[in-house]
């Protein structure tokens, strides 16, 4: 049975194409969100597929989402969040949106991420990252709110923002303070420091080190077989306890929690550091 070919499916939605082992191969499909389900042992694998860096923006939330619907409705085992991108799990936010959008546009961002955060956090079942890539910005927070990450050597993670001129969203520090210790979260969130997954190791913010893409997966299901012997109702009550906090303040504070993000990226500095910022990255080459 080839898991690694991508076949003719029922679409589930506009950007999100469920990869099955019916017989009838078609073309790669230019969809945000690749499923593929393993049948044997109930996992399907999300990967991000907005190429060339899986840049956030309001598409690749809704696509996240609607794959998160898409598991909870077929009472999926748990996830695994990967990239089809060789070296990016993903490089954050879309700069070109905070670059060039208003207050209309960076509200109906992050209200979409407010509800992909929400899909993920508060799924019924475990995700596990699968970092493939640099993982920086939002990426990284993608995966930081994963139960477990596997990440592969050599790329770099590493909450940001604070370069890029944004302060930072109250649920990022809210989650970084939880997983890092306190010295390290400060200097973190404070300096935008990006690590190598041996040092992201160390401080909590990575699980495991591995080689390649394979032994990422391989590490993940893992991860993910610890469930299957436990009652998930219990697994779920108890985890919803360790984030109560978090996804209260998501689901209580809703408006204010987009209010206080389109006033960070609006303000003349963040601006300012953001066109630099984006005008650093264009002229790389
Ligand atoms: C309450 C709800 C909570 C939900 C939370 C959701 C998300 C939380 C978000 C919180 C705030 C987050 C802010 C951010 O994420 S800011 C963005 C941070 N990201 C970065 O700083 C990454 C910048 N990119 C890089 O460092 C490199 O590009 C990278 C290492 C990723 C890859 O390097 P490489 O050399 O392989 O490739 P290039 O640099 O040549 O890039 C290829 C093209 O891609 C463009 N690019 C890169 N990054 C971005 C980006 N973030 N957005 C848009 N476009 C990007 C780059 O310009 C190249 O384009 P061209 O080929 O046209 O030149």
């Amino acid at each position: 049975m080839s898991r690694n070919i991508l076949f003719l499916s029922k679409t589930i939605n506009s950007n999100v194409r469920r990869l099955c082992t019916t017989p009838t191969p078609v073309q790669k499909a230019e969809k945000l969100v690749l499923i593929d389900v393993n049948d044997k042992t109930g996992y399907g694998t999300l990967s991000m597929n907005r190429l060339p860096v899986n840049s956030l923006n309001v598409e690749l939330f809704n696509a996240l989402s609607d794959a998160y619907d898409e598991m909870e409705k077929n009472k999926s085992r748990g996830v695994i969040l990967t990239s089809t991108s060789p070296k990016i799990f993903s490089a954050g936010l879309d700069i070109n949106d905070l670059y060039s959008g208003d207050s209309k546009s960076w509200s109906e961002l992050w209200d979409a991420s407010q509800e992909a955060f929400l899909k993920i956090y508060d799924a019924s079942f475990p995700s596990a990252a699968a970092i493939n890539g640099h993982a920086i910005g939002g990426g990284c927070f993608f995966s930081m709110i994963c139960d477990y990450r596997a990440m592969v050597k050599g790329y770099q993670i590493g909450l940001n923002e604070i370069q890029v001129g944004i302060a930072l969203p109250k649920v990022l520090v809210m989650i970084m303070g939880k997983l890092l210790p306190r010295r390290h979260a400060e200097i973190s969130l404070t300096q935008g420091t990006l690590y190598s997954p041996e040092q992201a190791s160390k401080i909590n913010l990575v699980d495991d080190v591995v080689v390649d893409k394979a032994e990422a997966i391989i590490k993940c299901e893992a991860f993910l077989n610890k469930f299957r012997k436990i009652p998930m109702d219990a697994v779920n009550t108890t985890k919803r306890t360790i984030r109560r906090e978090e996804i209260d303040y998501i689901r209580n504070n809703k408006q204010k929690d987009i209010d206080d993000f389109v006033k960070a990226v609006e303000s003349v500095e963040a601006q300012n550091t953001i066109k630099m910022y984006y005008q650093a990255l264009k002229n790389k080459k």
